[in-house]
């Protein structure tokens, strides 16, 4: 097996009336939320995405399908849990994360520690391996006009 992999992530959901914004595993309060099958958590999507990446095990739709109804408004940690299990099975141990999330509002700074513990412990991982940044669109195009949140992660995994 190589020495380790890296793996890249990114998602992005709309933002609606209506529905509570989770991100990270975290309700951000905000009078928007992210519009999708499960909760729609797009942090954890990401993250999702690039742990399974790194195993080269796919993405969160193959394992997670939105057709499949057992996802609908499911809970984006248990499924973030269960691909790391997987990632696990396939001889793999995560060292770290980072990433970004790309949101006009709200301001996210009040929250990222909240949200790096809530990664960590899905993850069970030390906290001082996780990394959550926020930034804006600066008012440009669709995320600029708080039309959608935008993430990006990347991790690393070394064989167990
Ligand atoms: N939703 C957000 C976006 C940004 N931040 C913080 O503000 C800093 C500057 O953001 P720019 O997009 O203007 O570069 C950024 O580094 C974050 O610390 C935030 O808290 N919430
Ligand atoms: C998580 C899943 C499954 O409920 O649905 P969504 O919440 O729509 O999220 P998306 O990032 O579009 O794709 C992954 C899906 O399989």
């Amino acid at each position: 097996m190589t020495p380790f992999r890296i793996g890249q992530g990114y998602d992005v959901h709309r933002l609606v009336e209506g529905r509570p914004l989770m991100l990270g595993g975290v309700h951000i309060p905000h009078d928007k939320g992210l519009l999708g099958h499960s909760d729609a958590d797009a942090l954890l999507h990401a993250i999702t995405d690039a742990v399974l990446g790194a195993a080269a095990l796919g993405d969160i739709g193959r394992h997670f399908p939105d057709t499949d109804a057992a996802f609908k408004g499911a809970d984006s940690g248990v499924l973030l849990q269960e691909a790391m299990r997987r990632v696990r099975a396939a001889g793999w141990q995560l060292v770290n994360v980072d990433s970004t999330i790309i949101a006009q509002a709200p301001k996210l700074a009040p929250h990222i520690d909240t949200i790096r513990a809530r990664i960590a412990a899905l993850l069970d991982i030390d906290v001082a391996c996780v990394n959550v940044k926020g930034k804006t669109n600066e008012k440009l195009g669709y995320l600029g006009r708080a039309e959608a949140i935008e993430t990006q992660a990347v991790c690393l995994l070394v064989p167990q």
